[in-house]
Formats: C-alpha cells, structure tokens, sequence
C-alpha cells in the first residue's frame, strides 16, 4: 500500500483527490504543499498529492514553484476535482457576528463574491489550508469566526455549516497531480498529457516565439503555459508549459528534444494520462507512423540510395 503525502490536515480538498486517485493508499497529512513534496522527495512518503492550477484563478503559484527549483519530481496522475465551498463556524455562530474569517488563499479569490455581500467588514484571512482554517475556528478562544472549507471539514472539526454552495460559481474545478520521485513513467494511453519547465538560454527577441515553434511545428497543442519569474531581477521569465501527448510520441519527443537544443535547461515532469480522457488531434504528417517512414526515408538517401 503507497504513502502520500498530501496538503492535510484531514478534511483539505487534497485529501479528497487523493482518495479519488489512489482509494487504498495511507495517507501522511502535511502542513504545506512543500512538505508534503518534500516527503516524497526524501522517501518519507512514495509520493505526494498536491493542487496544480485552479478554473478561476489558474495556477498555484508555491506548486509551480516547487516544481521547477525544488529536486525534481515525476507528475503521474492528475485529477480534476469539482470544488464547492462552506462557511463553517462554531454552532451558534450567525453571519453577523463574523467579522474574522480565515481559509486557504485559493478559496478566499472563489468566494468573492459572497464575501463582498454577505460579509463586508469581515477581515479575511489566509491559512495553509482549508481544513486548517476549519481546525483553527474549532479551538475555544481562536481569533477567527469562521472557516471557508469543504463541508466534510466542519464535520470533521464540530463545526456547523452557517452558508453552503458559497462559491462565485457551481462549477469550479480544481487540478491535482499525483508525484512520485522517480519513474517508470506512466505508459501512453493515447490521451495523455506532458508537462515540463523551460529556461531560455538568453534573451533575445523572438525567444519565446522559438520556443513555440518546436511545439507547432510538431503539430503538440499547448494545455496550459505559465511565465514565472527566475529570481534574477524584474524583466527575466521561466515557462511551464503543459501540452497534449506521451514523451513516448515522435511529435512529443522531438519537440522536447528541440526545446532541449535550443533552450537553457529544460525540466522534464512528466508524461501522464489525462484526467478528462481527450484524445488530441494529429495533424497530417505528425503520427509515429509518418516520423519513423521520414527516418527511414532520410537514412536511405544517407546511405546513396536513390
Ligand atoms: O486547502 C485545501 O483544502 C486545499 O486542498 C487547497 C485548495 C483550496 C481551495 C480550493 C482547492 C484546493
């Protein structure tokens, strides 16, 4: 049975993806989304559950990060979970008596909306994590009023729910992966998805654009791409880029291995099948079966062969 680590305590939506990819697996609740990767990275756990992107306000910023300067890390599953939201108190707690609220940053930019009408003066407040937050009001003589976390996060902690379904929108949805600290890689599926972290080797105009043109010119469509910065003085970016299709794909592996001639460092994270089973599109001309007859094609005129 795997141990994963995950961004605990009991009761996070993490924790609920995690059941969700891996029903039989322990589960090591941890802290923060660091710990929990860096439990897989020292052997503690055999991989970690973390929050990658969100529908609303796109990427977690501290995973992405992770990703690309922390030791490296294998994504192996991904998982796309619908998230709703609770505003928890200790019972006997009514809207206007909650005038401190706390809840993970993600959580506090999909309840906007609520939180604008129904609790105008509330001061609200980032914790590590939804189920914390929950954790922390449930203490006597906690500074906070209330908690927004899953529903299943006051039950866990004696808390009554005072608003359920308080999210801006019914249908946001929230990316997980799965992580391990080395392979195998997952096989192809046919619908999968690659992800990686690319540092130019200089700046110049037209970087980018370069970088681009090894995924079009390969037929590979991007699924996600995020600049961060490197650290190293405003002005100067990494990419992550997320795209359609198996490392174990021509188009795929050619595109990497252009970015990887072209490029500073290119950090591979991972081939994985995906989590909405999307088959991508091949364009004429970018199917394994069209690289490997130009291969063989290119190693006949090699050859002399007429
Ligand atoms: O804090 C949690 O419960 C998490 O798992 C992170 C998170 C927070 C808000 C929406 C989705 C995931």
């Amino acid at each position: 049975m795997p141990r994963l680590a995950y961004l605990g305590p009991e009761g996070t939506f993490t924790e609920e993806a995690l059941r969700l990819l891996d029903p039989t697996a322990e589960r090591l609740p941890c802290a923060t989304v660091s710990a929990a990767l860096n439990a897989a990275r020292t052997g503690d756990a055999d991989g970690a559950v973390v929050p990658l992107e969100n529908s609303i306000e796109g990427a977690i910023t501290t995973t992405l990060d992770e990703f690309a300067w922390g030791e490296p890390l294998l994504i192996t599953a991904e998982l796309l979970l619908p998230v709703q939201f609770s505003l928890l108190a200790r019972p006997g707690t009514e809207i206007p008596h909650i005038k401190r609220v706390y809840t993970h940053p993600a959580a506090i930019t999909q309840c906007r909306a609520f939180i604008s009408r129904e609790l105008p003066d509330a001061v609200v407040v980032a914790a590590p994590s939804t189920a914390a937050a929950a954790q922390e009001v449930s203490l006597p003589g906690s500074p906070y009023d209330a908690a927004i976390a899953a529903r299943i996060a006051g039950e866990h902690y004696g808390l009554v729910e005072v608003a359920g379904g308080i999210g801006d929108r019914s249908d946001t949805v929230t990316r997980f992966v799965k992580v391990s600290r080395s392979g195998p890689l997952p096989e192809p599926t046919g619908s999968d998805r690659t992800t990686l972290v690319v540092f130019l080797a200089d700046d110049h105009p037209g970087a980018l654009l370069e970088m681009l043109t090894e995924f079009s010119v390969r037929g590979v469509n991007l699924t996600r791409i995020e600049s961060r910065p490197t650290r190293n003085g405003i002005g100067r970016y990494f990419f992550h880029f997320d795209f359609e299709g198996h490392v174990a794909d021509a188009r795929v592996g050619e595109a990497l291995a252009g970015l990887h001639r072209i490029c500073g460092e290119v950090r591979f994270l991972g081939s994985y099948p995906r989590a909405d089973g999307v088959a991508p599109k091949i364009k004429r001309g970018t199917g394994d079966a069209e690289f490997a007859e130009a291969g063989e094609w290119l190693a006949r005129i090699r050859a002399g062969e007429l």
